[in-house]
Parts: C-alpha cells; structure tokens; sequence
C-alpha cells in the first residue's frame, strides 16, 4: 500500500535536518519511501493520497525511560526524596499491584503518551503480581512502538530473587520482536543499589546469551554513590563495569552524578544514556551536565520517567526543561541549541535505546511521525518560525494525528486504539483500591 501525505510543512530531524515546506513523504505499508519537496510525478501511482492541509509533520518522540506500569500512582509521594520516596511509599503500593491494575495504567500512560506524541518508549515495569504477558498484550493492542522490560530486583528471600531472575529471562526471550517487531524486550537490572553483583552478572549473561540491551537506573543521587562506594569500594559506574554489564548495549537512565572519568568509561563502552530533567528535580536529585555527556560523544535520549515523579508524559515539556536548565546551569545561552534537544527527543534517543529504524522522516525509516495543526494557536505564531516553536512553545496536547508503522493511532486528538472514557473510569476506580 503506497499512501502519499502532502501540503505539510515536514521537519524530517535527520542528520541534516532538512524541511521541506510544502513538502511530500511517500509510505509504503510500513516504511518512508521518499520525502522531499512536492512532486506531481510521485501522486499518479499512490494508492491513497492524504492531503494534511497546512499541518506540521515531525517525527514521533521517543521516551527513552517510563514506567507505564506506575501510571496510577501519579500525585501519590509528591515532594519527597528517592530513597523514602521508594521504600516508604511506592514499593508498599507497587505490592499491591494486579495484571488489571497493571493494564489499566498502561492503557492510561499509552494514552497520554501519544495524544503528546510520542511513539516509542522504553519502559521498565516492576513485575511483582502482575502477568507480564499480559500487558505486553495491551500495549501490542494500542499500536505503540517500545521496548518493555522485566524489573530485576534483589528484594525478598533468595527463593524470590531466584525466581525474579528466571521470570525476567523467560519474559525477556518470549517477547523479543513481539508483535511483528514493533515491541521488544531489554534485561532490566533495577539499579546497582536495589541488586546484588551476582544479580548484575547474570543480568549480563540473560543480556548476552539473548542479543538483548541492558537498561538500567545509574548514579541518580549523590547518596547512591557514597552507598555504592561504602557497599563495593568503588562507584556505581566502575562496580557494574567490573560485573561486565557494560560488555553489553546499555543504556542507563538518569547519570546525574557522574565525573570526568565515569563518562569516559561510558563512551568506551557506548553506554547510552535516558536524561530526564523533569523527574530528577522533582525529586531532589540534581541535574545531569548533558553537555559533557554530549561531548565526550555518549548518545543521550530523553525521558520522562514514571509520572509518580514527573508528573506526567509530556515530552515536549521535558525537552524544552532539557534545554533551559543546560543553558541555566553553564550560564551560557549558546549550550544546548534547540536543534541537540529536538535531536535528543527524537533520532538520538532512538538510537540510544537500539531503535534507529524510528526516530526521524527519512527514506528506509518507518513511518513514526505526528503532525501539529498551528494556524488556529496563538502560541504557534507567527508561522515562519515553525522550527524554534516545536522546541521553545509547543506542548503536548498541540499534536493533532499520531501514526506509527504508518498506521493512523490518534486522530485529531482522538485515540483511535484505546476506548478512552473507559480507561479514564477505570483509573479512577481501581486507583481508590489501592491502600496508601
Ligand atoms: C525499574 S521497575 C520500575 C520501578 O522502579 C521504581 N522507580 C521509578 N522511578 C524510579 C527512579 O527514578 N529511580 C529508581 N527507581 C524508580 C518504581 O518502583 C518502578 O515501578
Ligand atoms: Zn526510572
């Protein structure tokens, strides 16, 4: 099915980072044919032409680092540190988690996620009580790209760290390029403080036996490194280095404490890694300095986390704060051009979590993009700076229509995938379960 999307003004996000006003991108079933500027010739064998009318077309977010699973818990621990944040209020509620909790916060999430317009995501859900199969059939069912991993966590008896272990690799394998390669799998050890080294090794082998990328929470806090250095005599980057997790594609989410040294470590091993401002403030622990990750050549995605600290999906809101606290902290409005951000939440991030067949507009990528209907918003105006608008004014509820694998999800701001209403009730329901 060859289907030709015209009069748009299209931001491809490529390496050149090329626009084409009044453009054409041609979709062959999945995939991007051509973009380029418009062409007659190109219409007369397109099985469907689909005339955008003036909208702009980018290509989808990418989440590098969620937790869908946590959907429910957001404004529950609001204005508390990582640690109690953790152990005193999310994981005693997490305990309390079922496969249709699980579902119902996922179709939320999803729901939210594309309606700002993101496409891919990569998410680590904590497994306890839940069947993960499960969800991995819902969010096959909404249509979203992503990567869905299994928590290993070195919590409870060894019986139960035992089976955590054998339950992450039997997820892990089973959906690998699930739903014809759309969904994918990652091994997920939760942090180097929440596992035991032995748990990190064999997070390395399930990763390496399996052709799988690692995905990781890392030097989030300055206490994690001081535990990790009192726990292992060195610091978290170095510990899960000797443990050779790094000997696989990793990509690790936060890096707010790191030095010189550390990043130089990463780059060795092209250790990617998910930045996400917004949660890292709303917890109190600090800023990442993404201009030296980005300089010392490290891939950086961007990423909201969970909306229990965020609060919520919206990932042109959390580029924009990418930007502004870079130029914020260095004192120098030149860091951080719009277009690294735009990058970071698009093609960059894709690569960051091993997904380069998404994250922008170019022939042999698949067809991931979201289009803006501008002319009737006033924060969008005038239209001739469309580019800088994407970065510094846009948000999340401006995207109209939300295709992935070419395939229309969302459409003037309707999902087309999830029953809306309903998720929204039964959010509300079984969110009043829960014992807080
Ligand atoms: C990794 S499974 C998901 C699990 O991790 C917990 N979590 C959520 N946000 C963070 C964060 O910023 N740092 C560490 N751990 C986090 C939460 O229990 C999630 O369910
Ligand atoms: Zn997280």
């Amino acid at each position: 099915m060859k289907t030709i999307y015209m009069n748009a003004t299209f931001f491809t996000m490529d390496k050149e980072n090329q626009i084409f006003e009044n453009g054409m991108m041609v979709v062959q079933d999945q995939t991007i044919s051509s973009i380029g500027p418009h062409s007659n010739e190109q219409l007369k064998d397109a099985d469907q032409v689909i005339d955008l009318g003036g909208k702009w077309v980018m290509p989808g977010l990418v989440n590098a680092h969620s937790h869908i699973v946590m959907t429910l818990l957001r404004g529950i621990g609001d204005d508390m540190l990582l640690k109690p944040w953790l152990e005193t209020k999310i994981w005693p509620i997490e305990a309390q988690f079922t496969t249709e909790i699980a579902s119902v916060s996922t179709q939320l999430g999803i729901l939210e996620m594309m309606k700002s317009g993101t496409t891919t995501f990569s998410d680590m859900f904590n497994p306890n009580g839940i069947d993960a199969g499960a969800v991995m059939e819902t969010i096959s069912e909404t249509g979203m790209r992503g990567a869905f991993s299994y928590t290993i966590f070195s919590l409870g008896t060894e019986e139960d760290q035992k089976a955590n272990l054998t339950g992450a690799e039997q997820f892990s394998k089973a959906y690998k390029n699930f739903a014809d390669g759309r969904l994918t799998t990652m091994v997920a050890p939760h942090s180097p403080y929440a596992c035991t080294p032995e748990a990190i090794s064999e997070s390395a082998r399930i990763a390496k036996e399996n052709d799988l990328m690692v995905h990781i929470h890392v030097s989030e806090t300055d206490f994690e490194i001081l535990d990790i250095e009192k726990r292992y005599g060195s610091r978290p980057v170095e510990h899960l280095r000797r443990l050779g997790l790094f000997d696989q594609p990793t990509v690790m989410a936060h890096g707010v404490v790191l030095n010189d040294e550390e990043r130089s470590i990463l780059k060795q091993h092209d250790v990617r890694v998910a930045h996400n401002p917004i949660s890292n403030l709303k917890l109190g622990s600090g800023i990442a300095d993404v201009v030296s990750l980005l300089d010392a050549g490290i891939k950086v995605g961007v990423a909201t986390d969970g909306v229990a600290s965020n609060n919520n999906f919206d990932m042109f809101e959390e580029m924009r704060t990418a930007a502004l606290l870079q130029k914020g902290i260095y004192k120098d409005a030149t860091k951080f051009p719009a277009q690294t951000a735009l990058a970071m939440a698009t093609r960059m991030g894709a690569e960051a979590i091993g997904m380069s067949h998404t994250g922008s507009l170019e022939a042999g990528k698949k067809a991931d993009f979201i289009t803006i209907y501008p002319h009737d918003k006033e924060h969008l105006q005038p239209l001739s700076e469309a580019y800088s608008h994407l970065l510094y004014a846009a948000r999340g509820n401006d995207v109209c229509d939300v295709y992935i694998d070419g395939k229309m999800v969302v459409k003037d701001r309707v999902s087309l995938t999830i029953d809306e209403e309903k998720v929204i009730a039964e959010a509300n329901r079984l969110q009043g379960t829960l014992s807080r």
